[in-house]
């Protein structure tokens, strides 16, 4: 698998995580046993060191970080007001500068079965089209996370990543946003995910609804729903929870599990990860119940 995009700190008021959402699903995949290559980008700096040191620790491959002379790795700002959270997104960081060239090199390498892509990664030119040749070079399903992130992307981006996907993956509100935008018919999100699947020719559409669960809408129309997690679960924050559950989803899809399953497992993981400060859990322990109980 190949994952584009961002890699970046998250600096929430008491602690610093690593994040984006790239990084976040490759670190849960590998946790879960597959072999993701993120390609991304740092800074030469304190933060690379650390970020490399983590990956090293997730046994994680670091092929794909390449290395930038003149902008500082990702930095992300999270503000915290009760359980709700607001992301404050730096401009000008490494991850804008992705080297299309190098990019092309390490997917002819890998030869990816699925690739994965995101839209904050495409704010800059220069990342947009090392994106662009990274989509040419490799001929395998493409995965688009919408993750809309204000005020850092713009509707013509979203459009064309859209039509470059095979399968999406937003929140209800990104459904909603992209309605409005888009100009979907249909009053139901069912039906203007529809429309989104008609309009662009896309596989699937995957919407997750927190703790309401998630549904998946087929190009043959039809539709699969799963009910939230029981589960309590004490909140620290739900940043990463969608990254989570894109995870579980994609690690499903490989291993051929019944959608409904995927589905449910997707949830259950992205709840556990609510109760942690960040999108990805400092050690392995936190995976093991869920490799016990997937048999994987
Ligand atoms: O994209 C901005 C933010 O979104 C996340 O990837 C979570 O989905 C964070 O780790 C990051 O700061």
């Amino acid at each position: 698998m190949a994952l584009f995009g961002e890699v970046l700190a998250d600096v929430f008021p008491d602690r610093t995580v690593l994040g984006g959402a790239p990084f976040n699903v490759a670190r849960h995949l590998r946790a879960f046993g597959l072999h993701p290559v993120l390609i991304t980008r740092t800074g030469n700096d304190a933060m690379r060191e650390e970020l490399l040191a983590a990956m090293d620790r997730f046994d994680m491959d670091t092929l794909g970080v390449q290395c930038d002379p003149a902008h500082p790795t990702g930095q992300v700002v999270v503000h915290m007001e009760q359980n709700r959270h607001s992301f404050e997104i730096l401009p000008g960081q490494a991850y804008d500068f992705i080297h299309a060239g190098v990019t092309r090199m390490i997917a002819l390498s890998t030869q990816p079965e699925l690739v994965y892509f995101g839209t904050l990664a495409q704010r800059h030119k220069v990342s947009r089209r090392a994106l662009h040749t990274l989509l040419q070079s490799i001929d395998a399903p493409r995965m688009l996370d919408i993750n809309l992130r204000d005020p850092w992307y713009d509707l013509p981006t979203v459009r064309r990543a859209l039509q470059r996907a095979d399968i999406v993956k937003m929140n209800e509100d990104e459904l909603a946003v992209l309605a409005a935008q888009l100009r979907l018919p249909g009053k139901s999100a069912q039906q203007q995910a529809n429309a989104l699947v008609h309009q662009f020719s896309l596989q699937r559409v995957l919407v997750t609804c927190g703790a309401n669960g998630a549904w998946q809408l087929n190009a043959d129309a039809t539709e699969v729903h799963v009910d939230g997690t029981e589960k309590h679960i004490q909140v620290v924050d739900t940043v990463g929870a969608g990254d989570g559950f894109t995870a579980v989803f994609i690690v499903g899809s490989l291993l051929g599990w019944p959608v409904a399953l995927s589905l449910s497992r997707a949830n259950a993981f992205a709840a556990a990860l609510c109760g942690i400060r960040g999108a990805i859990p400092s050690d392995q322990d936190f995976y093991a119940p869920f490799l016990e109980q997937w048999k994987i």
